[in-house]
Order: structure tokens, then C-alpha cells, then sequence
């Protein structure tokens, strides 16, 4: 029996890093294929009908373990990401330049409530640093303490002139990492100037493991100090619509330290003593954070309104 990382899948071919460091092409056994799961149709019982197709293949970031020369079956997930599709992953690298697209405190907030549904660890990086002035970089900084306080780790980074770059470094080591963030943030800078000759846009890596210049481009995981990257981006742009208006203070994790009175409250602006709104008003939730609740909760409401036109 040998086990590994799953690097990459294609036609089929999952290319399996081993425990010792050798990499091999194998495919899964049968039985973690596309699974049928399928009911009687009670007008005509001979007929049978797919009630459900389940997905039980083993997918790029899983552990599998192989026997005879398949992958018999693979350990537990941590997590799944759909978009890339990848199993397991340990953090997702949100990079968010500081200037150029303009930092927006909303899209931060709606990237963080998105990855902590996931059950995924963000880290902040902030990029193009370079574009801002001491006073614009301060008030930046200060703002984004208030994260820092929350409990993520916040990295700045110029990609252009290597400055923070050993503390993605650092962050990357051992873990399974994927970059997101707004188009233009500069994520395939950034990913470039840490693993010089890794690019997000080339199909280097493709090459790398063997596949033709042709074959549509799939999610791989490249290994990297211990760790792994994903060389495809993870969402860029998203909505709330995964999220219902029930649990999303719960996503608001600064929320949770404070309680409010009211059973029931959705803490949306306008409550009177409204618990939230009290340690809003009293410095102690960041005020933008709070907007942002707002916001999505509204979004939210808008969404499903228009889905099931009630
Ligand atoms: N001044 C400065 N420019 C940067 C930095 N990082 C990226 N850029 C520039 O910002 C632009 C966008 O960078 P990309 O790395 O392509 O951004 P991306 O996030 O990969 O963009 P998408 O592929 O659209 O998602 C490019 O023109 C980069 O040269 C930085 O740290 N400083
Ligand atoms: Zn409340």
C-alpha cells in the first residue's frame, strides 16, 4: 500500500505525489467513479430511475491511497473548494491591492464571509504598496489592525520591488494554498516573485507534469517548501447567494464577542438597542465592518426575493 498527495488529474490520470517524493500516474478504481443511486418508479415498477448521481471520485488535493496500482480509496476531507476544485486546502492567499483597483472595504468583507463558509483560513495580503504614500499607508495599516485583532494574518507586499515577499514565504510553508482575490490585485505578480518562473497564466507547469499544450487547462497543485500552491485562482468575483441571512452574523466573527437583547435580532441598522449596534456606536465593531453587514444582509434578502418572488 503507498499514499499520497493527488497533483493533478487529466483524461482519467491522476499524477500522485508518494511519500517518497517520487510522483506516478495512476487511475481510481471503479467503484470511485460517478455513482447511480437509483428508485423504483411506482407507475411502472420494472423501470428504474436515477434519483441521484453521486460524486465520489477522489480530486486534486486529496490524499489517495493506492493498491495494486489504483487508488483504492481516499482519506477524509478537511474541505472542498469548488472553484478550482480542490480538496483540502489549508488557507486561501486574498490578495488585495492597496491601490489600483481601489481598496474596498465591502469586497474585503465579502471575500472573508465567502472563505470562512468554506471552512478555509484567509490571509490578507495586501499588494502594490508602492502606490500609496506614508500617510495613505498608515491609515491602511491602522484600518486593517482591526483585522489583525480578529485573528488573521495580514502581509503587505510590493511585488514589483520584492518587499514581503519572505513573509509569503514563511506563510506558504507546509500548507495547501490557494491565491484569490479581484482581478488586477496582482496575484500572478505576487506568485511570481515567490516562486520565481511560477506563472498563473502560462502553462508551464502544465508542461511540467507532462500534459500536451493542447488539453484544456486543469487546477494543479504545485509543491512548494513542504506545501503545495494551487496554480489556478479561486474565485475572483462572488456574490452572497450560498449564504442565508440566518447565519451570516455568524460569518461576522467580531460580531460574536457581543451580545444583544433582542431574541431573534438580524442586528440590522435601524434596532434600538440592538446589541451590535451598541458596540458599533461605541467603537468597539469596526464601523465599515458593520456597512458591510448591512449591505450583504440587504443583498441577501434582495437574492431570495427575487428567486422564490415572494
Ligand atoms: N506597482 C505595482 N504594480 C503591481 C504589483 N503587483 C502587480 N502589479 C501590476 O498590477 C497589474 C495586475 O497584476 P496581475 O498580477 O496580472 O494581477 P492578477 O490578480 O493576477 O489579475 P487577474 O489575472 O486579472 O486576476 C499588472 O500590471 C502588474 O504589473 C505591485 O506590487 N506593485
Ligand atoms: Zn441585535
Amino acid at each position: 500500500m503507498q499514499k499520497g498527495r493527488i497533483l493533478n488529474l487529466c483524461g482519467g490520470v491522476y499524477k500522485v505525489l508518494l511519500e517518497d517524493g517520487s510522483i506516478i500516474s495512476v487511475k481510481a478504481r471503479g467503484k470511485l467513479r460517478y455513482e447511480k443511486k437509483y428508485m423504483v418508479n411506482e407507475k411502472s415498477l420494472s423501470k428504474k430511475e436515477v434519483l441521484t448521481t453521486v460524486k465520489n471520485t477522489p480530486k486534486v488535493g486529496d490524499v489517495g491511497v493506492i493498491e495494486n496500482g489504483m487508488i483504492d480509496h481516499y482519506l477524509e476531507r478537511k474541505n472542498e473548494m469548488v472553484r478550482p476544485d480542490i480538496a483540502n486546502v489549508d488557507q486561501i492567499l486574498l490578495v488585495f491591492a492597496a491601490k489600483e483597483p481601489d481598496f474596498s472595504f465591502y469586497l474585503l468583507d465579502l471575500f472573508l464571509v465567502n472563505i470562512l463558509k468554506q471552512n478555509i483560513t484567509p490571509v490578507i495580503v495586501i499588494s502594490k504598496i508602492d502606490k500609496l504614500n506614508d500617510n495613505e499607508f498608515f491609515e491602511l495599516k491602522s484600518k486593517l489592525s482591526y483585522y489583525e485583532n480578529m485573528g488573521y494574518k495580514v502581509l503587505y507586499v510590493d511585488s514589483k520591488h520584492n518587499k514581503g515577499i519572505d513573509d509569503v514565504r514563511e506563510v506558504l510553508r507546509g500548507k495547501i494554498t490557494v491565491l484569490s482575490g479581484q482581478t488586477g490585485a496582482g496575484k500572478s505578480t505576487l506568485i511570481n516573485a515567490v516562486v520565481p518562473g511560477f506563472s498563473l497564466k502560462t502553462q508551464e507547469i502544465s508542461q511540467a507534469l507532462g500534459r500536451g499544450k493542447h488539453t484544456t487547462r486543469e487546477t494543479s497543485l504545485y509543491p512548494y517548501l513542504g506545501g503545495f500552491i494551487g496554480d489556478t485562482p479561486g474565485f475572483s468575483k462572488l456574490d452572497v447567494l450560498g449564504i442565508s441571512k440566518d447565519e451570516l452574523a455568524s460569518l461576522f466573527i467580531d460580531f460574536n464577542g457581543y451580545t444583544c437583547k433582542f431574541r431573534d435580532c438580524n442586528h440590522t441598522e435601524g434596532i434600538k438597542g440592538c446589541g451590535i449596534h451598541l458596540a458599533v456606536d461605541s467603537n468597539k465593531i469596526l464601523r465599515s465592518r458593520y456597512e458591510s453587514y448591512n449591505k450583504m444582509y440587504k443583498e441577501i434578502l434582495k437574492k431570495w426575493k427575487y428567486l422564490y418572488q415572494y
